[in-house]
């Protein structure tokens, strides 16, 4: 099967309570459309994952991040194709989160975080993110 290298942003911030809060998007397009994701998209060749993930941010949400520590390497098997996806813990550096090709986003606390309905690759990194998540 063809594995496919994606790099995902948990973008974390801090609300008016203080507490964390993450930023989740909704696809707008294609298969899984109406699917809910961390922002980010396929490595590129000769880029290194944070390159790419700097570089997906910019174009998807017209925002500059720092790329912090990784989470995790998801790996999942589609139908029709093997996801290998690295999760980095990033924050916003400048730029107002523009929604350039989804359909909506959320910010969400730890209580949250199950309240969308996630791509399924998603949901063993949700897992890992509540229990970081501080
Ligand atoms: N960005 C992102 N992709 C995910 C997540 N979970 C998950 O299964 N995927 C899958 C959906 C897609 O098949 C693939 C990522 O592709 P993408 O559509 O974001 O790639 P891209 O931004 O480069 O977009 P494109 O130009 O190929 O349309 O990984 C996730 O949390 N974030
Ligand atoms: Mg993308």
């Amino acid at each position: 099967m063809k594995t496919i290298r994606v790099v995902a942003a948990v973008i974390k911030a801090v609300n008016e309570n203080g507490e964390p809060i993450i930023f989740a998007t909704q696809r707008g397009y294609g298969e899984f459309k109406g699917g809910w994701e961390f922002p980010g998209g396929k490595i590129e060749a000769g880029e290194t994952p944070q390159e790419a993930l700097k570089r997906e941010i910019m174009e998807e949400l017209d925002t500059e991040i720092s790329v912090g520590a990784l989470i995790d390497t998801i790996e999942y098997d589609y139908p029709e194709f093997h996801l290998s996806m690295d999760c980095f813990w990033c924050k916003i550096i400048s730029g107002d989160l523009v929604l350039k090709e989804h359909e909506a986003a959320r910010w969400l606390t730890k209580n949250q975080l199950r309240d969308v309905e996630w791509l399924p690759a998603d949901i063993t990194l949700i897992g890992k993110i509540r229990e970081k998540m501080q």
